[in-house]
């Protein structure tokens, strides 16, 4: 496949070692400093971006007005997600997004749902998310926390939200929730991305966690995506390329 890396940071630099070795071309790269133009995408099948959460969205809408397909990593456009969904639908465009394109982190969040279904008679014990990442990190909560959180929401009635008081954004801590579930966001150089789960009551504790050990994961992931969408037309998730749904 011919692709275009939109951002070549740490993440892209990964993506395209991973896909060489499988026998794809990087056919174009767009940085913040050579953003994403029509010579860019003369002739290409896919996009993969791993950019930043101000210039995910542009790139999106470019991408679909010129009907690529396109696999998305970048984290922190949570808000803007019913936007997206809606012009995808309209466009009739095909777009895959994970907030984690690891295989480890795609059972963690079905354990995560299947785990919040069995708490939910046991309401004794509080949920907590924590999330750890590197400095460089531009957004907090993590995209990984965020959708732990959902799955907790969705499946278990004690909680109608979550808060993060790390959070920027200050619309998030404004919750009618009175107990929303919290989670913490912790920056350290060279954390590649730690997420644990706990449930506390005054007698024990039950923890889940994953840890990410280099960004091979996320590469691997995304470059999967990629192999997937190339023929298909919709709004998917790493939970559809991996049939986990
Ligand atoms: N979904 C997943 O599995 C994962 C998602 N991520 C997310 O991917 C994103 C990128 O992460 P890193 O590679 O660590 O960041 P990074 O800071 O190392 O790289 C960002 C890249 O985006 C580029 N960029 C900035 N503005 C741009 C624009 N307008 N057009 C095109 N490129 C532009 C920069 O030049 C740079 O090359 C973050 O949002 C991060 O949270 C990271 C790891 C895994
Ligand atoms: O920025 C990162 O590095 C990561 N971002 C993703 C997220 O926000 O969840 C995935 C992974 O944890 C690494």
């Amino acid at each position: 496949m011919k692709i275009i890396l939109v951002g070549y940071g740490k993440m892209g630099k990964e993506i395209e070692r991973i896909a060489l070795e499988r026998g794809h071309e990087i056919v174009g790269k767009a940085t913040a400093h050579s953003p994403l133009c029509d010579e860019l995408i003369s002739d290409i099948d896919v996009a993969i971006d791993f950019s930043t959460p101000d210039s995910v969205i542009s790139n999106i809408n470019f991408l679909l007005s010129r009907n690529i397909p396109s696999v998305i990593g970048t984290t922190g456009w949570h808000d803007a997600y019913k936007a997206i969904e809606n012009k995808v639908k309209n466009t009739n465009g095909a777009l895959v997004h994970a907030s984690n394109f690891s295989v480890g982190v795609n059972l963690f969040f079905k354990l995560n749902e299947q785990l919040a279904r069995l708490m939910q008679p046991y309401t004794d014990y509080k949920a907590e998310i924590s999330e750890i990442h590197h400095t460089e990190k531009k957004d907090a909560p993590s995209g990984t926390a965020i959708t732990l959180a959902k799955g907790i929401i969705e499946n278990n009635t004690t909680y109608t939200d979550w808060i993060c008081p790390q959070s920027e954004k200050l619309s998030q801590r404004e919750s009618n929730d009175p107990h929303p579930l919290p989670i913490e966001a912790i920056r350290k150089a060279d954390v590649k991305g730690t997420h644990t789960l706990t449930y506390s009551s005054t007698i024990d504790t039950i923890s889940i966690k994953h840890e990410a050990h280099n960004r091979k994961g996320f590469a691997l992931g995304a470059v999967i995506a990629a192999e997937w969408i190339k023929n298909k037309k919709g709004i998917f998730t790493m939970k559809d390329v991996l049939d986990l749904s």
